[in-house]
């Protein structure tokens, strides 16, 4: 089974390109103020505008408003909208209908529960991303090089498409992969030197152990 890699928080051409030759299926881009990768959409669309048609755009929002999402997705040519917030399956829908495009929910886990509890958004979400549950008070809802334990997605039967993310790295998602038998993998901090700035080296030897996987 192949598996799919995205690479998140892409803010500068030569590492988006890094992420496109290596053979990433997604390249992701964060619109959150707070965040180190924090981009605008005249700078994703600028990057955007580098990717081949064949490679996701995904456009990373938190708790997003209708104005922001709407219009950051048509100026940045978005192929996928992932959502890092508190957002309900209701919220997720109606994001989905007011752009058309994919709608991705990433679920926050720490136990079998929050696994078990992301099926409320069947129906709503196309794909199910597990990462990491941020520690109480954290700045940044994602993108913290946390991981979870990867043995509750191990046999896991899924209403939808699903992917792993959290704490990877070229060292460690062989691993991820085997124990979750996960169709796409995500990662941000762990092909970075400090985060917000990604190291084309990490993005190389991580697209590299993903395919060997
Ligand atoms: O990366 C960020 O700064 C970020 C900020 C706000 C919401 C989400 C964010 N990242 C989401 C991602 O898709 C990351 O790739 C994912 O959380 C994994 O991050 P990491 O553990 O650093 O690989």
């Amino acid at each position: 089974m192949t598996t799919h890699a995205k690479i998140c928080g892409l803010s500068e051409p030569a590492t988006l390109d890094a992420a496109v030759r290596g053979g990433a299926s997604y390249v992701g881009f964060v619109f959150f103020s707070k965040s180190p990768r924090n981009v605008t959409g005249e700078q994703a669309a600028m990057l955007a505008s580098r990717v081949a048609d064949h490679v996701g755009r995904v456009g990373v929002f938190v708790d997003p408003d209708d104005a922001q999402v709407k219009e950051t997705a048509a100026a940045a040519r978005l192929t996928a909208i992932q959502l890092h917030g508190d957002e309900s399956p209701a919220r997720v829908a109606a994001i989905k209908a007011l752009t058309g495009l994919d709608v991705w929910k990433a679920v926050p886990v720490r136990t079998a529960a929050d696994i078990a509890d992301a099926r409320a958004y069947a129906g709503a979400a196309d794909l199910l991303l597990f990462d990491a549950k941020p520690p109480k008070g954290a700045d940044l809802p994602g993108g913290l090089g946390l991981r979870f334990d990867w043995r509750l997605l191990s046999g896991y039967r899924a209403p939808l498409r699903w992917g792993v993310s959290g704490g990877l790295d070229a060292a460690n998602v062989r691993e991820a992969i085997g124990v979750t038998a996960t169709g796409l993998v995500d990662v941000s901090s762990g092909v970075e030197d400090r985060p917000g700035v990604k190291s084309m080296a990490k993005i190389e030897a991580f697209l590299k152990a993903v395919s060997k996987a």
